[in-house]
């Protein structure tokens, strides 16, 4: 793995990764634009640094803005790279989930626990040799973020969840029936998204304390309702002002070190 060179100049402490309905930074200030240049090729799309109440934070679009990549061609090493590279010690990633099921309404926000990958085309690692790497992600959040969010959801009156299992198809086509019904009856998965993998495990690479904030915007298939991606933007775009509310009370509560969670020694017990 390449080490992280830092982008000369730019520090932040946080990075957002928007996803699908979050493309702009509205809430932070005094922003300016930033071209970064990775091992991997560009990010998504510029990443955007400003400030809130005082910390430094940088965004991210994962589908860069207008939606113009779909999540089986966002490039996520390129993404995380640039995001560590400018020294983002907390990476808060933002998505539209599908629920699996019937408490997991629609508008509800949920913090996820764990995650199960199927997809089936993507770059995993930075560890492609010769430096060879197995990180654990036995707990692939961070716990400290994800209590922190779940307690700001909470606080601000939305209606949040605190665990869940994410699973993570290759898209970018929805589920069929029979498809869905496995997730949620055989895997017992609770929600349904298409970007958290690679995402996660390539923070968890790069020691990032990572955290989805995961907004559900439809019922999957199994509820036999088709599913179709203008739903998810209409719900999604309802709850985007959710979202940057619990983004603009959370960022101030992180502490400038990460206190109890060891995501950033993950690569102490994983280097062969
Ligand atoms: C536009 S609906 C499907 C799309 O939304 C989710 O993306 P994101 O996690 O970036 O919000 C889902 O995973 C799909 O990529
Ligand atoms: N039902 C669903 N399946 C996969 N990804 C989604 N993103 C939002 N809703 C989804």
């Amino acid at each position: 793995m390449p080490a992280f060179p830092p982008e000369p100049g730019e520090r932040v402490e946080v990075a957002i990764i928007g996803g699908s309905g979050l493309y702009d930074p509205e809430i932070l200030e005094g922003v300016k634009e930033l071209k970064v240049y990775t091992p991997y090729g560009p990010p998504s799309d510029n990443i955007i640094v400003g400030t809130l109440k005082g910390k430094r934070v940088a965004f991210l679009p994962r589908h860069g803005r207008g939606h113009k990549i779909p999540p089986h061609k966002v490039n996520y090493r390129a993404n995380i790279w640039a995001l560590k590279s400018l020294g983002a010690k907390w990476v808060i990633s933002v998505s539209a989930v599908g629920s699996l099921r019937e408490d997991y309404k629609p508008g509800d926000f949920v913090i996820p626990d764990q995650f199960i990958d199927m997809t089936k085309k993507r770059e995993y690692t930075f560890f492609d040799g010769p430096v060879v790497a197995h990180v654990s992600v036995a707990e692939p959040f961070c716990e400290d973020l994800r209590r922190l969010a779940y307690e700001t959801a909470k606080e601000l009156g939305i209606r949040v969840h605190d665990k869940g299992t994410y699973v993570c198809i290759e898209g970018p086509r929805f589920s069929t029936k029979a498809e869905s019904r496995i997730w949620k009856e055989v895997f017992k998965a609770d929600v349904i998204g298409m970007t958290l993998v690679p995402e996660v495990n390539l923070a968890c690479e790069a020691q990032m304390c990572y955290a989805t904030v995961a907004m559900v915007t439809d019922y999957d298939v199994w509820a036999e309702r088709p599913v179709t991606a203008q739903e998810v933007i209409e719900t999604m775009q309802r709850n985007t002002e959710n979202a940057k509310k619990l983004l603009y009370s959370l960022i101030p509560k992180l502490p400038e070190e990460p206190e109890r969670c060891s995501c950033c020694n993950s690569l102490e017990t994983a280097l062969l």
